[in-house]
């Protein structure tokens, strides 16, 4: 955990292990000595060396305005460059407009936004900051009912999430860390390493397993993934654990087979358990900008997604992609990653978000 930690302050403030500090040296006192000697050379004492600064810690907010700076200052060039101390007229209203689809935020939302920055305000100048203010605003208004907490109930045992999503999204990685933070509130719970076809998936998955005290269950690999995820919630029952976290394999959303097995998956589930899988939870890599809203639509189809998970939010420009599928889907986003870590991912905040995408303090 600390490791990870330390790999999360290392990429955002460019950190190495710290060099140690040269050793002040002391002024040298000296006296006339009775034979000639060679006049001797005062090394003046160095200014005193201040003690490093602990590493800050920085909050959340800190953190996810870091992770989307480079899609907040995508948006703030877009912006300068148009609102050059000019009166709000048409055109410069649809050149916005053009900076917010740029942005990946999406037709539909771009068109509100815009709607509402032109409210009462033609003909009137306008700056940057309050173009900013007026765009936070607006996108936290289209995400609020989105943003909706994951809620596990306590009546489940097990409460069963079925982690789907496109290969490399970071499926197995935000298991581990929710593992982590069910674990932090005091929770029993179970990993199905369900990606039966990767031995480093189900390496990982243990790692995370004996990281966060969760027990995982694992068969070798090419074993069916359906069958496992049926063994696993018959244990998690006899058990009596809170949280059952089953990991599948990532599977692109137009291969039609890999698809059915998913659909496999759920139906076997719910031959032992006709409600479960309880959530349905769908990671969504930030950076792959407009593919994400077909993953999403296929996989909600056929997976009954209930809810996404947004990684990799940092170091992407294409954060803006959260707005255009909270406009699309409505699903509820539960979860944002801004890095590997077990801290760096965080229950979603519409507010937060949007302040962070659009370059606002916190
Ligand atoms: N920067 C960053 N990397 C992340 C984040 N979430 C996951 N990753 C990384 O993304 C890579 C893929 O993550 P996995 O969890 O293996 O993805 P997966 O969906 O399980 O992958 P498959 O099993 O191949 O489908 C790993 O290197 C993770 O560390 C995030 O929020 N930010």
């Amino acid at each position: 955990m600390t490791e990870e930690k330390k790999g999360f302050f290392k990429r955002i403030f460019g950190l190495g292990d710290a060099a140690p500090e040269p050793e002040a040296k002391p002024e040298v006192a000296l006296e006339s000595p009775a034979a000639p000697v060679p006049e001797p050379v005062v090394v003046p004492a160095p200014p005193p060396v201040p003690e490093a600064p602990p590493a800050p810690k920085l909050s959340w907010f800190q953190r996810l305005k870091a992770g989307l700076a480079r899609s907040s200052s995508a948006l703030s060039e877009g912006i300068a460059s148009v609102f050059t101390k000019r009166k709000l007229d048409a055109a410069t209203l649809e050149e916005f407009e053009d900076v917010l689809i740029q942005a990946d935020l999406g037709l539909s939302a771009a068109a509100t936004i815009t709607a509402a920055l032109g409210k009462g305000r033609f003909d009137k100048e306008i700056g940057g900051d309050e173009v900013k203010a007026i765009l936070a605003e607006e996108v936290s208004k289209i995400l609020a009912p989105v943003a909706r907490p994951l809620v596990i109930d306590p009546a489940r045992k097990p409460h069963v999430i079925l982690v789907v999503g496109v290969n490399g999204t970071g499926k197995t990685t935000t298991i581990g860390k929710l593992a982590a933070k069910f674990r932090s509130e005091g929770r029993s719970v179970m990993l199905a390493a369900g990606d039966t076809f990767r031995a480093a998936a189900v390496e990982q998955l243990k790692i995370w397993g004996e990281r966060t005290g969760a027990t995982v269950v694992a068969r070798a690999i090419g074993a069916d993934a359906a069958g496992l995820a049926y063994d696993a919630l018959k244990e998690a029952q006899a058990a009596g654990t809170d949280v059952l976290l089953i990991d599948t394999a990532g599977r692109l959303q137009n291969r039609a087979e890999l698809m059915a097995e998913l659909e496999k998956i759920i139906r076997v589930i719910k031959k032992h358990d006709a409600s479960a899988p309880h959530t349905v939870l769908m990671t969504l890599d930030a950076t792959t900008g407009q593919n994400a809203l077909s993953q999403v639509e296929i996989f909600g189809r056929v997976a009954g997604v209930t809810g996404l998970v947004m990684t990799k939010l940092d170091g992407t420009a294409r954060g803006g992609i959260l707005v255009a599928i909270a406009t699309k889907f409505g699903l509820p986003i539960h979860f944002i990653g801004v890095g590997e870590g077990v801290d760096d991912l965080e229950p979603f905040e519409a507010a937060d978000f949007a302040r962070a995408i659009a370059g606002l303090a916190g």
